[in-house]
């Protein structure tokens, strides 16, 4: 298991999902994680096909191990399936990421050491979740960092001066969907925020 990643796009269905894929890509995106709540299976696959003709990075994708099975892997949350489970189906080489909404589930060791990352969610309220979490805040970073070797994504309502906050507070990498899908420019959104995962990184 390796994850060296730094700006993770988070995808919501847009008609011109391939072009801001390729130009987030170009921008310095090195991980897409293609959500769509209302998509079943097949359109999954056709979008994880049509994406990868535009971005030469992992895609994932959200929730669906029968759609991941033909990416490069998945990311599940607490009502999902297991990542014990996926990791089983998928396989020692697939991108397993967990959500994590309360640091007590850094508890279950089987369902961490299963984890490529944990993602904290969400740091911030954002209106792209309606159903998230109570935020946990830069402290809840902080604090899920401390306690385990997994790398740790920060997502929920971050632009690049968060995306510095939260990876000076722990976090190795940041994920993000309306920083990037609504940027007038979503090339140097992406720019933006790998520059300030880099000087969140050297700040620690
Ligand atoms: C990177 C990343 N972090 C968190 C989530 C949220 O997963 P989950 O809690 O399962 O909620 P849904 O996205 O399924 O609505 C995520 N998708 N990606
Ligand atoms: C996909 C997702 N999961 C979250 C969680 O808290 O679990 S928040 C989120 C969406 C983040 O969107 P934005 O970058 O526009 O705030
Ligand atoms: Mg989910």
């Amino acid at each position: 298991m390796t994850f060296h990643h730094g700006v993770y796009l988070v995808t919501e269905p847009l008609a011109d999902l391939g072009t801001i894929v390729a130009e987030a890509v170009a921008g310095g995106v090195d991980l897409v994680q293609v959500r769509d709540k209302t998509a079943d299976t097949a359109s999954l696959i056709d979008a994880v096909h049509d994406l990868r003709r535009h971005a030469t990075v992992p895609i994932v994708v959200n929730d669906d191990l029968d759609a991941a099975v033909r990416a490069d892997g998945i990311h599940v949350g607490v009502d999902d399936l297991p990542p014990s489970q996926a990791r089983r189906v998928l396989g020692p080489r697939a991108i397993v990421g967990w959500s994590v909404n309360d640091p007590v589930q850094l508890d279950e060791v089987e369902e961490v050491a299963a984890c490529d990352y944990v993602a904290v969610s969400p740091v911030w309220a954002t209106r792209t979740k309606p159903d998230h979490q109570p935020p946990l805040g830069v402290d809840g970073v902080r604090a899920v960092a401390r306690r385990t070797d997994r790398p740790v994504v920060a997502i929920g309502g971050i632009d690049a001066a968060r995306a510095f906050e939260v990876v000076a507070a722990g976090a190795d990498a940041v994920a993000v969907v309306t920083a990037i899908t609504r940027a007038g420019d979503p090339r140097s959104a992406a720019a933006d925020l790998v520059a300030a995962v880099r000087e969140g990184r050297e700040q620690r």
